[in-house]
């Protein structure tokens, strides 16, 4: 049997996705998620283990490392998908938001990596450790800073974590522009939004799927940003 592949953040989106295609590939799969919806229950029925993990606090965090390790001793990767996209136009607390975005997007990364890498290596095969930034993390924010930094921060890890780890274990970054709307984006945000890249179109999350899958596949690509962002970074005008 081979060891189960871990996602953060399933039960909606991009992550939801992410479970179903890797289920559907014969993966074991590993999911947490921090709100109970029926997609949990649907994953559990395919087979998935579910975890409820909040990473709000170190203690989330270390709890959730410690259930891994009840179900499995091995790991073929670690996908960190968890995240809050929040913006400083929502609260004055500047000091909170900094500290959530980095919790969740870099400090659960980093002591979920450093508590689980030793169950990455009881692979033949290689294994892999994935974190899903943003475009932003290369380019900043004016209305999500805190965020854009967070993801920044995450995608540095990669780089450490990819020298830590070699060879057995492959580290990379997934930099995503705009995959999915959000329930509550009205006609003109959407406009805007698909004017930024080249491709102009929402591809949804199998434009993520496919970056999973290509870098699970792969046997020679670490440290890398796989950009998956419709040509955004050519779009000026
Ligand atoms: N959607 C897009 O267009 C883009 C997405 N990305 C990145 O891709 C990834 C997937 O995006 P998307 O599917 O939209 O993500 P979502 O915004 O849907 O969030 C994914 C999950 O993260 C979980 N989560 C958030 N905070 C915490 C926490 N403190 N502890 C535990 N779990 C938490 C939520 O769990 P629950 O619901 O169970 O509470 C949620 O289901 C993210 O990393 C995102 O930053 C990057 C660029 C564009
Ligand atoms: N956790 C999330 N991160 C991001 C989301 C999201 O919905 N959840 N959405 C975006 C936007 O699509 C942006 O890329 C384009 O406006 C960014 N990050």
């Amino acid at each position: 049997m081979p060891n189960p592949v871990l996602i953060t953040g399933a039960s909606q989106r991009v992550g939801l996705a992410l479970a179903e295609n890797l289920l559907s590939n014969n993966y074991p799969v590993i999911v947490t998620y921090r709100t109970h919806k029926a997609s949990i229950a649907q994953l559990e029925k395919a087979g998935a283990v579910a975890i409820c993990a909040d990473f709000s606090t170190d203690q989330g965090i270390a709890e959730c490392i410690e259930a891994v390790k009840k179900h499995t001793t091995g790991l073929r990767a670690i996908i960190h998908n968890a995240s809050e996209w929040n913006s400083e136009k929502n609260t004055s607390d500047y000091a909170s938001l900094f500290d959530s975005m980095m919790q969740v997007h870099a400090k659960t990364p980093y002591l979920m990596n450093m508590g689980l890498k030793a169950l990455l290596n009881t692979q033949q095969e290689a294994a892999d450790i994935i974190h899903i930034t943003d475009f932003v993390q290369s380019v900043g924010s004016e209305k999500h800073l805190a965020y854009a930094a967070s993801k920044a921060a995450l995608h540095n890890l990669t780089l450490s974590f990819a020298q830590m780890l070699a060879p057995h274990v492959k580290v990379n970054t997934i930099a995503p522009a705009l995959l999915m709307f959000n329930d509550g984006d009205d006609a003109a945000y959407k406009e805007k939004a698909l004017s930024k890249s080249l491709m102009q179109t929402e591809p949804g999350a199998v434009a993520a799927v496919d970056a999973v899958n290509y870098l699970l596949n792969s046997t020679y690509v670490t440290g890398e940003t796989l950009q998956v962002n419709g040509g955004r970074h050519l779009k000026f005008n």
